[in-house]
């Protein structure tokens, strides 16, 4: 251990240190460290073996299955059908969507299942007091409802007569220039945080610091959880990974890293793309453990369209499906069809609630719904079971947060495999696009070849604190930057992306919070480019620092139905506010005690989502053509 003294400009290095730990040295001064250590830097940054994090697998010899084939192959039903059978038994899927079908799914098999998300955990017995969603037969009863006149639907709807977010921020109560200015509309943030301070401080909450560890309360022999919730200290005896060619996923790689090093289950299931085998197979050497394959077919063809579209609506049929990718776009789409063609439209993107994407999809496979065409977003890509027979691609190139950009073959084959479903009215599936032009680029990129896949990771609460011990004067945010710099990583491995987390850290810096605390909050779901949410993670956060309940209460989601997408938009906000509330209340439920309430909530803006999307078909609201915007 070095003492500290200013007048150190740089601190002598071994010669084996590497070179970003020479400007690690640099920092030492700006730090004013006192207890610098380092060989324990070199430790906490060392990323080469995170297989030896996880203590229990490396413990077991485990079994890997991996269960390799191109979408709808029946590689998740082989590996289910494992789980199913097992005594104790987790399935880790990529979106929540997808571990809630098979909660319920096993469940309906007789087997008590827990579902284990971020924001959501259910008993496999299930709660009499769950708020029912909008089921099969609300549906039908939304679809039988008498066609309505026309109106001015924004004018009679409380949260349209504002724009955009400030409207829904108002329903909400909450302020969007400062969470603590009550005044406007009588709702406000200050209402909803209740008078007193909390008798428990937030130091006593059941936070877990952030970490993805999954605190079910239920006891079930099977869970299924979202993949970040993964379980690693319980053993179970079959565990299932989905889709783990996500492993390159640039923010979420981690996750599925975390799930094959440190599952603790005597046998593994892993389903995915055959791209992900080697990098499977290459991280798996590192435990000392082998991996069987099973490889898989299509279970029905999936051909190329010999024409596309031709930029001709009349062109469409029954069981189309039209992939586009921005919201505003799907709309721009259905409104055309429904004005163009005798079809009416269902419609999945990804911001819609979970539940009101696998009602558009039952309306869609629903044979007598009248809603004979989807418009969605690569959102279909999974967890939606669809009766698709055609895929028309309106665009190959898609925005990646810089700029747009052609779809990948793997994006490309992940889409159009959507068409022809097992055992739906299309026993063969077919793919298109809608501008004649873009046939010969779908071509090349349906058979172009898979690109090669690193391991993601990412800092985890431990390594952040254990480094700030050694930089008692560096924010989180300086921790984050510096271990990133620092980190040492071998050839499979990639740190995903930590820019979201960076830019929670700066929105809750002046924020008086704990370190595992403020670790927690900026792990939140929130997306940060979007003012409402930034708007609604400070005010959280300041009430929490606060110590004060924050109750929803004061919370009222209206009554009226608008299919506006700037109303759906409002709702949609609305929901996601909710799903935050929802993450918090696991992590400190002393301080966000209305888990029920905001549940009940997001019963009610999904079930206006839906009544307001079936609206928009039904009056026929039809905005006036635009000229087609080509992405
Ligand atoms: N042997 C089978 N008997 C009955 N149904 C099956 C069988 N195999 C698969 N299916 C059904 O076919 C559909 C596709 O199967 P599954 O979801 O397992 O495919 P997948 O290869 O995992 O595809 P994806 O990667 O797209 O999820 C599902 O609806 C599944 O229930």
């Amino acid at each position: 251990m070095r003492a500290p003294t200013s007048e150190i400009s740089t601190i002598p290095l071994p010669e084996t240190y590497p070179s970003s730990m020479q400007a690690f040295g640099q920092d030492f001064v700006r730090y004013r460290a006192t207890t610098l250590d380092q060989s324990v830097v070199s430790r906490i940054s060392d990323m080469r073996q995170p297989q030896l994090t996880y203590h229990q697998a490396r413990s077991m010899q485990r079994k890997f299955i991996f269960h390799a084939g191109p979408t709808n192959s029946g590689k998740t039903y082989s590996a289910l059908k494992r789980f199913r059978e097992a005594n104790r038994g987790i399935y880790c899927a990529p979106l929540r969507l997808l571990a809630l079908e098979v909660y319920d799914d096993t469940n309906n098999h007789g087997i008590p299942c827990d579902l284990v998300t971020g924001e959501d955990r259910k008993s496999g017995k299930g709660r009499p007091d769950e708020p029912q969603e909008l089921n099969d037969s609300a549906l039908d009863k939304l679809l039988r409802l008498p066609h309505l006149p026309k109106g001015d639907v924004a004018s009679a709807n409380p949260i349209s007569l504002m724009d955009g977010d400030a409207s829904t921020a108002a329903i909400l109560g909450l302020d969007h220039a400062s969470p603590k200015v009550p005044e406007s509309i009588g709702l406000t943030l200050n209402s909803i945080f209740s008078s007193q301070a909390a008798e428990t401080s937030s130091s006593q909450s059941d936070n877990d610091g952030g970490d993805t560890k999954a605190t079910s309360s239920a006891q079930s022999s099977h869970v299924a959880c979202t993949i970040e919730m993964a379980d690693v200290d319980k053993v179970f005896d079959v565990a299932v990974i989905d889709e783990v060619q996500l492993i390159g996923d640039r923010d979420r790689g981690w996750a599925w890293t975390r799930a094959l090093l440190g599952l603790a289950a005597h046998e593994i299931h892993v389903c995915g793309e055959p791209r992900a085998l080697s990098i499977v197979e290459s991280l798996l050497k590192s435990t000392g453990e082998d991996v069987q394959v099973h490889t898989y077919e299509r279970l029905t063809p999936l051909v190329v369209a010999p024409h596309s579209i031709n930029r001709n609506l009349a062109n469409l049929r029954r069981g189309d499906a039209i992939i586009a990718f921005s919201r505003k776009e799907l709309f721009r789409w259905k409104a055309e069809i429904e004005r163009e063609t005798r079809f009416r439209c269902a419609i999945v993107y990804g911001s819609l609630p979970p539940q009101t994407r696998a009602q558009q999809a039952r309306l869609f496979n629903q044979p007598d719904s009248g809603f004979d065409i989807l418009v969605a977003t690569d959102a279909i890509g999974m967890g939606l079971n669809l009766n698709i027979g055609r895929i028309i691609f309106t665009t190959l190139q898609k925005f990646n947060g810089v700029s747009n950009v052609t779809l990948s073959p793997s994006e490309v084959r992940q889409i159009a495999g959507r068409a022809g479903r097992f055992r739906s009215k299309f026993p063969r599936g077919e793919f298109t696009t809608f501008e004649p032009e873009d046939m010969g680029i779908l071509i090349k990129q349906f058979n172009g070849p898979a690109d090669s896949l690193q391991a993601g990771l990412m800092a985890n609460f431990e390594q952040l604190e254990a480094l700030s011990k050694q930089l008692p004067g560096a924010d989180m945010l300086d921790l984050f930057t510096k271990f990133e710099d620092l980190a040492r990583l071998d050839k499979r491995y990639f740190m995903c992306d930590s820019s979201d987390r960076k830019e929670a850290i700066k929105l809750l810096a002046p924020l008086n919070l704990s370190f595992k605390d403020r670790y927690t909050f900026i792990l939140a779901p929130a997306n940060l480019e979007n003012d409402y949410m930034r708007s609604c993670l400070l005010s959280f956060a300041t009430g929490f620092e606060a110590n004060r309940p924050i109750t929803l209460a004061a919370i009222t989601v209206p009554s009226t139905t608008s299919g506006a997408p700037s109303v759906l938009n409002e709702f949609e906000q609305c929901h996601k506010m909710l799903d935050l509330y929802m993450w918090l209340s696991y992590r400190f439920p002393q301080l966000f005690p209305d888990r029920d309430a905001a549940k009940q909530l997001q019963a009610q803006c999904a079930e206006r989502i839906m009544e307001g999307l079936i609206e928009e078909t039904r009056t026929g609201r039809r905005p006036k053509p635009q000229p087609r915007r080509r992405y």
